[in-house]
């Protein structure tokens, strides 16, 4: 379960205060997958990141009973200086891992070859997502965090490789994705909710919240 509380986040621009968050409260159950639809700029990535506790709400709590992801995408915890190998080897470590195990399974899903043993900071930005995705997919969470889908990579073999794993994740897994395109919602989510101005509203099925999105 993870669950918001009250939870408010805004920032101040320099001119006005820019309301992420006003008051929310709302709970995700474990096979309850939820997509969350927002326009550009309302506050996607930062409620992600209050999930993730990346980011902190001014007020409010966010609880979680079980073992939330990082978000797929998120390049925070890769150090550039460090080759693949060296990153997911101390991450692995970090989550109590194997570290034979989550270096074996990225190295195999990224395809990346003899780049795994370069520093990553030498990595496109392609190779970056690639690497950081197969990361997350090394390891077992309960809920996946997603902003905006899958990564923007076009590499058609990683696409096919990761989508199977992901797949077989989401068998167990639960998953929350943020996105400005119900299309991405489609694919995982069973209910799903629209965030604008501050608020969050929540509905059971995405069609109910296809048809307030679009309203506006
Ligand atoms: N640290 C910050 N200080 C001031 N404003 C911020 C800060 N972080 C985010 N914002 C603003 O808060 C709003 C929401 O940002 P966020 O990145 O969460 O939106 P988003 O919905 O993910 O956007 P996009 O779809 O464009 O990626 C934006 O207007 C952004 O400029």
């Amino acid at each position: 379960m993870l669950e918001f509380e009250n939870v408010s986040k805004s920032f101040w621009t320099g001119k006005q205060r820019k309301v992420i968050l006003d008051q929310a409260s709302f709970r995700v159950e474990l096979g309850n997958s939820l997509g969350i639809l927002a326009e550009n700029g309302a506050g996607k990535t930062t409620i992600i990141n209050m999930m993730a506790g990346l980011e902190k709400p001014d007020e409010g709590t966010v609880r979680k009973s079980c073992r939330v992801s990082f978000p797929l995408g998120f390049m925070g915890g890769v150090v550039g200086k460090h080759t693949a190998r060296e990153n997911a080897r101390f991450i692995a470590r970090l989550y109590g891992l194997d570290p034979d195990y989550v270096e074996a399974f990225s190295r195999w899903l990224c395809g990346i070859e003899e780049y795994f043993d370069m520093p990553v900071g030498t990595f496109s930005s392609g190779m970056k997502q690639r690497f950081t995705f197969s990361l997350l997919l090394a390891m077992e969470f309960d809920i996946y965090l997603i902003d905006e889908g899958m990564p923007g990579t076009t590499d058609v073999e990683f696409n096919r490789k990761a989508g199977t794993v992901l797949r077989d994740r989401l068998k167990t897994a639960t998953v929350i994705v943020v996105s400005h395109q119900a299309g991405t919602l489609e694919k995982f989510c069973r209910s799903a909710a629209v965030l604008r101005h501050g608020r969050l509203h929540m509905f059971d099925t995405l069609e109910e919240a296809k048809r307030m999105y679009d309203y506006a």
